[in-house]
């Protein structure tokens, strides 16, 4: 595993997006596409599939595959994983050897997306999260059979979005998406419950919101722009018998082994949808 960047760098000069499909931007997709454009991303070649035909802000939005034009260089798998096996076949018609397929959907593993796309010059597995919309995001890179060529480009592309790691292994992918792809959620639900603490002490719901957020976020920053250890940020910040020597002492107890079976919980899922997009009579599968 190497890590590409540590943070999304200054936009620079503007960078030609590859030309790439986006079949379904919702969510995440959107959110990486939110993230480009905010860097200046130039994406003329590019196309977003939505059969809503709701338009993306800054790309050009067909309702069918048939109105997007060539073959892309990128197909980019933007919907939920439940989806693939529906969507795969129509998809693949449109995958040529010059058609890298960059999958974002948790649990799919390279050799199901190999085998629905047979023709593909490569399959990459992406696992992103929604922090790509301001590029402070987390993503991980996979792919077994990627050129160079092609692995740069992506390296390129994503680094404009935050920190970057390709991994060398698919399970490393998965722990990055348990982690870092869900993390998001584990850290507002945090931020919620140290806000909710707050307001039961008196505090106004919508300040002790806004302390909580700002505490998590300059915690955060913190660590990131001094490089300071984590064990070093608590000594700063535990005072011997003080206060936070007293709240640690309930937190510390149970807040690994609780985060821990939280990791296992949606390693077990992704484990699980892996293998519903590989079995096609599984009852998942075969949605
Ligand atoms: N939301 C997140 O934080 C992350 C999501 N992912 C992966 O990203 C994928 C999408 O997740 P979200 O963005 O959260 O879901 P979402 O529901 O927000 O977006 C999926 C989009 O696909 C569209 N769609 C459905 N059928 C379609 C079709 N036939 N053609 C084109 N578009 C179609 C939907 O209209 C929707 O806009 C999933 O596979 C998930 O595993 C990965 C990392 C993080
Ligand atoms: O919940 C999910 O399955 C997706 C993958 C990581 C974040 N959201």
């Amino acid at each position: 595993m190497s890590v590409v960047n540590v943070t999304a760098g200054p936009a620079g000069s503007p960078v030609l997006a590859p030309s790439i499909w986006f079949v379904g931007c919702g969510n995440m997709a959107g959110a990486m596409v939110e993230g480009w454009r905010s860097a200046g991303v130039d994406f003329s070649q590019s196309v977003a599939i939505r059969p809503s035909g709701t338009p993306v802000p800054g790309l050009r939005t067909v309702q069918t595959l048939g109105e997007a034009g060539r073959p892309p260089e990128l197909l980019l798998l933007g919907f939920k994983p439940q989806m693939l096996r529906e969507l795969a076949p129509g998809l693949a018609n449109w995958v040529t050897s010059r058609t890298a397929v960059v999958s974002i959907l948790a649990g799919v593993e390279v050799a199901t997306l190999r085998e629905l796309f047979p023709r593909a010059q490569a399959v990459v597995r992406v696992m992103p999260n929604v922090a790509c919309a301001i590029r402070r995001g987390v993503t991980g890179l996979y792919s077994a059979d990627a050129d160079e060529a092609l692995r740069t480009r992506l390296r390129q592309l994503f680094m404009i979005l935050g920190l970057t790691v390709e991994c060398t292994n698919e399970a490393e992918l998965a722990t990055i998406g348990s982690v870092a792809g869900a993390g998001p959620a584990y850290v507002a639900r945090f931020i919620e419950a140290l806000a909710r603490a707050g307001e039961a002490r008196g505090l106004d719901p919508q300040l002790s919101l806004t302390i909580a957020r700002e505490t998590v976020f300059g915690t955060g920053w913190l660590a990131a722009t001094t490089g300071a250890e984590m064990d070093e940020i608590v000594r700063r910040v535990r005072s011997p018998n003080g206060t936070t020597a007293a709240g640690l002492a309930v937190l510390e107890p149970e807040l690994p082994a609780l985060v821990g079976r939280t990791i296992d919980a949606a390693a077990r899922r992704g484990a699980e949808l892996a293998a519903a997009a590989r079995a096609i009579d599984s009852p998942e599968g075969a949605a």
